[in-house]
């Protein structure tokens, strides 16, 4: 028997995923939105649903290989929702222990109906039914001879994705890239002293400990701690005193590359939300010497909210493009975290797989070498330019960098090795560059950064 809630989570999954691969939205975006037309939902019932969501974007490929078996029509021509709604069964089915296999059908039956497409319950019920019997077995492509399709179906990644890593990477690379990217990441927060801890507090851990019972570690970058579960933000204390902020240790690790006196003036130019630029403040930047900019409205909007809850003020907020905006002035550091293909974050956004093209990649890598080629000359002689972003694809990485070498020969690369912590040298490049791979043994994001000098 179907419950109100039981298929009212379901409903929503399921029209989440279809707004995410149908309008190409982030699935957290998505979620808030329909979130927000259903107020009576229990934290519970949201779990379960972010969990039916990314769950089924992490392993989409593989479910819509099953299904395409049990289909007498290609699974592509499927109305997006009955095609979403098997998906969410699916994943129910083989992803989730905790929920019953006959639940998991007849919610989602009832869900297809809720979401408009009630003439589609029948065959959705005949396919969800076939796939919780487990029983069938379909051949699956050979790993040797039909590589890109066995991995692909294997480890859920699209084609075009697997066939450029399998050529560029060595072969443990590749598929430890792919096993360890469908894995759910741990979230890490960045202490931030400049904001005492609550009245009689010393360790940030034991604090989250106490009054929100979060497990957590200290990680080897200063500052960066381990959490097992976000914290209930509303309801802690030190996050709205400002004393911590989530960031990855990936993240923090490539913006620890620009290490400014506190005297040096500095940009922070692609700066929206602000982490990294709350980052520059707590490791020394007086606000007096920070300038950031961004271009998008509602992301200065946060960040200023973000800078307001530090109570980080006499920052100069410029909105604009960075580089018309900053025409004629000149920083000692400049951190450029540009925007990107973002693919060394797919653990955190499956839908990326889905929504990322080559083309993408190499639209921002365009961007990247405009962004880079405008801020050179806002560089003090004798400052750096730190450029980073969450990937590792080529063209946004290591290309980008020597081609910029190339065309601006008063620029040399600085080793990072002095300004990294022993644990993370091992992601310095032979060519001197910060390279993360995302899916790594220390379960970090992807990453990317250098440091640039100009001599002349
Ligand atoms: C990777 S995100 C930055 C994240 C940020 N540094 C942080 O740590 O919170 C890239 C940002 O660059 C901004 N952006 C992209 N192109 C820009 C441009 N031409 N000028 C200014 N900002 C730009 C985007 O709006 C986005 O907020």
């Amino acid at each position: 028997m179907s419950t109100r809630s039981g298929s009212l989570t379901r409903a929503i999954a399921i029209d989440a995923l279809t707004h995410v691969l149908t309008r190409n939205i982030h699935s957290d975006v998505a979620l808030e939105k329909l979130f927000a037309n259903y107020p009576n939902l229990r934290p519970l019932d949201k779990a379960f649903i972010y969990e039916m969501v990314f769950g089924s974007l992490r392993w989409l490929a593989k479910m819509d290989w099953i299904m395409s078996h049990m289909l007498d029509r290609s699974f592509s021509s499927l109305d997006p929702r009955v095609a979403n709604a098997l998906r969410i069964g699916t994943y129910q089915i083989y992803y989730m222990d905790r929920v019953p296999e006959r639940a998991a059908v007849s919610e989602t039956v009832e869900a297809v109906k809720q979401v408009g497409v009630p003439n589609a319950a029948s065959l959705v019920n005949a396919i969800l039914r076939r796939v919780a019997k487990k029983s069938e077995y379909f051949p699956k492509p050979d790993k040797v001879t039909q590589a890109v399709d066995y991995y692909s179906m294997h480890h859920s990644f699209p084609q075009w994705m697997v066939e450029r890593w399998y050529k560029q990477l060595s072969l443990e690379r590749f598929e430890y890239l792919l096993s360890n990217n469908n894995r759910i990441p741990k979230n890490s927060l960045k202490l931030i002293t400049r904001n005492p801890l609550p009245e009689g507090e010393s360790d940030l851990a034991t604090y989250l400990l106490k009054t929100q019972s979060i497990e957590s570690s200290w990680r080897p970058m200063p500052g960066a701690l381990r959490i097992e579960t976000l914290p209930k933000f509303k309801e802690c204390e030190a996050f709205q005193k400002g004393c911590y902020i989530v960031q990855d240790e990936a993240a923090q690790l490539a913006t620890s590359l620009v290490q400014a006196s506190p005297t040096d003036s500095c940009l922070d130019a692609c700066a929206a939300p602000g982490g990294k630029s709350i980052y520059l403040w707590e490791s020394g930047v007086e606000p007096q010497n920070l300038t950031v900019c961004d271009f998008a409205q509602k992301r200065l909007k946060i960040l200023r909210e973000n800078f307001s809850r530090m109570r980080l003020e006499g920052v100069q907020i410029l909105h604009g493009d960075v580089v018309e905006q900053c025409q004629g002035k000149i920083f000692q550091k400049i951190l450029l975290d540009a925007p990107c293909s973002a693919m060394g974050v797919i653990r955190r956004h499956p839908e990326i797989k889905w929504l990322r093209t080559l083309n993408d990649i190499q639209n921002c890598a365009l961007e990247q070498t405009r962004l880079l080629d405008g801020l050179a000359k806002n560089v003090a002689i004798g400052g750096e330019l730190i450029y980073i972003v969450c990937s590792f694809e080529l063209e946004e990485t290591i290309n980008q960098i020597s081609s910029f070498l190339e065309k601006h020969q008063n620029f040399e690369k600085i080793n990072p090795q002095d300004r990294i912590h022993d644990f993370y040298k091992k992601y310095v490049t032979r060519d001197n560059e910060l390279l993360i791979y995302s899916g790594n043994p220390d379960d970090i994001d992807g990453f990317f950064g250098v440091i640039l000098k100009r001599n002349a």
